[in-house]
């Protein structure tokens, strides 16, 4: 870092976002039942409104949700200029449209602004943070956090730091994002579209082509998910949902049983060759994910939370049965 980083992750109080749309408002909201105080800036003329709304609409579910102690929409505060957002931020997440020239013009005019030793954050779904901070005089504290719609609900968060950046700011933006309540991945690898943007992608641009080919209907592919693995993936993620098509051999019998499957055109992606090392890394990945329990007991804890999910959507009890 070009300066020291200034409040600890834990003693941050302020936080500025900036760009208050569909996320950068979500991210307000998830800030302020955190119990933070909240400064935004956008320059659209009904920004602060929508803002507002935004906030209102969210909150009864985060009181419902239960709040940090002290935390009040009402510590919302909309600035008129950018510079006046950020100046006493002691953290700053942009959230301003998906276009490149845009972000990197915004992280210097960020950067410019902003207390030195404070890291700045971007909540792009898919620039790599080293595109992004070519225009900055400081881009050792420019990270990226990649947040989920919406952010006041969706834990989780992708960090991960440009060519440029300290490491020292991604741990730190890792670790504030942990205070603030979320689910945090940190990258080595700076991927572009991170990891789970990267997997919704593979099975959205599947989707479409199945769509555009007449293979199935958006209803078809809606209910695929929603009536199938979704309701796993809710409970497990797919590593450990396939690890349980392997039954009491886990992985490495799924492996054995469906690898021939990669070579099957399934999917327009083309699969990696299963050779002995991703082989080793995906059975040895689900047996520390399963750190200890039996496939026994994962297979009822699987079951327990689609039961759950099943319950809390209002599916259980479908249909008639036999008579
Ligand atoms: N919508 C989504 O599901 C997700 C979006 N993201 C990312 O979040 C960022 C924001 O996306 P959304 O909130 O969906 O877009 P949005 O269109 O809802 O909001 C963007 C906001 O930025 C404001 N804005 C325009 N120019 C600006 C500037 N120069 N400086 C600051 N603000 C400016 C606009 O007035 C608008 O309120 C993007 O980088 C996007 O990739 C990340 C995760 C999910
Ligand atoms: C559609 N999207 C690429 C903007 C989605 C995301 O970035 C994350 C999400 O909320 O799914």
């Amino acid at each position: 870092m070009t300066s020291p980083l200034m409040a600890s992750p834990e003693n941050v109080r302020r936080v500025a976002c900036v760009g208050a749309g569909v996320i950068g408002g979500g991210w307000a909201a998830h800030f302020l039942a955190r119990g933070y105080d909240v400064t935004a800036w956008d320059p659209a003329p009904d920004a602060g409104q929508r803002l507002r709304r935004l906030v209102d609409a969210a909150w009864p579910t985060l009181t419902s949700l239960g709040l940090a102690e002290g935390a009040s929409a009402d510590r919302l505060t909309v600035t008129g200029a950018l510079e006046e957002a950020v100046a006493e931020a002691e953290f700053v997440q942009e959230s301003a449209p998906e276009k490149l020239d845009l972000k990197r013009d915004l992280l210097a005019r960020l950067d410019a602004a902003t207390p030195q030793g404070v890291v700045i954050a971007s909540s792009t779904s898919g620039y790599p943070m080293t595109d992004m901070q070519t225009k900055a005089a400081d881009p050792s504290r420019l990270v990226v956090g990649h947040p989920f719609n919406p952010p006041y609900l969706i834990p989780l968060v992708e960090v991960a730091g440009g060519e440029s950046t300290d490491q020292a700011a991604v741990a730190w933006a890792s670790r504030f994002y942990e205070v603030a309540g979320k689910s945090v991945i940190t990258m080595d690898n700076e991927v572009p579209g991170f990891i789970a943007n990267r997997l919704q992608e593979a099975l959205w641009r599947e989707a479409l082509h199945m769509v555009a080919n007449g293979d199935a209907t958006v209803r078809d592919i809606d209910l695929s998910i929603t009536e199938g693995p979704g309701l796993r993936w809710a409970v497990m993620g797919p590593m450990l949902t396939f690890a349980l098509a392997g039954g009491e051999g886990g992985m490495a019998h799924m492996l054995d049983h469906f690898g021939p499957s990669l070579k099957s055109p399934w999917t327009r992606l083309e699969a990696p060759e299963l050779d002995a090392a991703l082989y080793d890394a995906v059975v040895a990945g689900c047996d520390e994910a399963a750190d200890g329990r039996s496939i026994a007991e994962l297979v009822a804890e699987r079951d327990r939370g689609v039961v759950e999910v099943l319950r809390a959507t209002g599916r259980l009890g479908r249909g008639e049965g036999s008579r």
